[in-house]
């Protein structure tokens, strides 16, 4: 897959780029109702023998517009890109969503960067819209191709009743559901983040854990106890993981630390990239009375996540 950042004005774009589909998003998450829309582009550029393209904005739109509840996120660029990648996407157009790109009208999206793409098909979102406030909608695109291209909207996406949305991916792993996060998304959620320092605590207890500090503004999931997967290097290790204020320890900590046990491991892993996979919720994080109580505590969540840890690996490999 190739990528291409794209600036307004359009300057990189090559003149004589062969005709393409494109399928126009913020995809973020990459959730099963962008999948649709991303694997009907797809399929589309197999029947017509054309690349697949999508076009993804960044920084996140919402971002930009300072709506605060969408300054987290759910897939930073790189996931998004990989899971392109995944998905046989050919092309990924990355627009820098600037202040000149914000004003376009939506004629002069089409004009001055739909056409100059050779676009021969668009596939949009039920509820997508473009333009300078989003004037415009999936109804507009059709009018303002003029039969240069061809318009399809893919219809709302459902699942257990309702709608597949990031907010509603967002919503679920604010409340801890991450199986419910989990069908949504199709994969587990993950993050990403660098293994620094913690108060050096985790191996006197007989539960070291590789403090993570993730490398984009995710959304964290409810403060909590989970079981999950840890990619480290080229493998995955099962663990369980606490993500809270650790208040048997603290008085107030103001962010949440997340921190892993990786299962049959005992390497310094300082400095390492981990992505940990969300599987399931296990309890609350709470303040116990005494150190023993915690680890007593630590020891069973430890069991439940090893045995969540072999249900899921069973439903893989059958
Ligand atoms: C599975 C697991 C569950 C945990 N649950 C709690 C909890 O309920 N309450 C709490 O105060 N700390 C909890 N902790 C955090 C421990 O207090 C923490 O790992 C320990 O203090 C080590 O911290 P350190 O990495 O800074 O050395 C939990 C840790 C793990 C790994
Ligand atoms: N099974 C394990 N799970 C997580 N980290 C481990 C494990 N075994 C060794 N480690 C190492 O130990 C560190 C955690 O030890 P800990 O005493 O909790 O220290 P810290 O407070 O610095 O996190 C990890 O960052 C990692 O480098």
């Amino acid at each position: 897959m190739q990528t291409v950042e794209l600036q307004y004005p359009l300057q990189n774009v090559e003149p004589n780029a062969g005709p393409q589909v494109l399928a126009i998003g913020d995809f973020d998450g990459v959730h099963l109702g962008h999948q649709e829309v991303i694997q009907r582009a797809v399929q589309r550029g197999v029947e017509l023998h054309m690349p697949a393209a999508i076009m993804t904005f960044h920084p996140h739109p919402r971002q930009m517009l300072g709506l605060d509840t969408y300054t987290k996120i759910l897939t930073p660029l790189a996931a998004k890109q990989s899971l392109l990648r995944q998905l046989r996407v050919n092309t990924t157009y990355i627009v820098n969503f600037s202040e000149t790109f914000m004003r376009l009208t939506p004629e002069q999206f089409v004009e001055n960067i739909l056409i100059p793409l050779r676009v021969n098909s668009v596939f949009v979102g039920f509820d997508f819209t473009f333009g300078h406030k989003g004037a415009g909608t999936p109804d507009t695109l059709c009018e303002l191709a003029k039969g240069r291209f061809t318009v399809e909207i893919v219809r709302q996406f459902s699942l257990h009743g309702s709608k597949v949305s990031s907010t509603l991916v967002r919503e679920q792993l604010l409340r801890g559901d991450v199986r419910e996060a989990t069908a949504l998304l199709g994969r587990p959620y993950r993050l990403r983040g660098t293994v620094v320092h913690g108060e050096a605590r985790g191996r006197t207890i007989g539960f070291p854990t590789a403090n993570l500090q993730v490398s984009d503004p995710y959304v964290i999931p409810a403060n909590g106890v989970y079981a999950v997967e840890a990619r480290v290097g080229s493998k995955v290790y099962g663990g369980v993981m606490n993500i809270g204020v650790k208040p048997t320890f603290e008085a107030d900590l103001a962010e949440p630390t997340l921190e892993v046990h990786l299962f049959d491991f005992a390497q310094e892993i300082y400095g390492e990239e981990v992505e940990v996979s969300l599987l399931a919720y296990i309890r609350q994080e709470r303040k116990f009375s005494s150190i023993q109580e915690l680890i007593a505590q630590i020891a069973s969540d430890a069991d439940q996540a090893r045995h969540v840890v072999r249900e899921v690996k069973s439903v893989q490999s059958s």
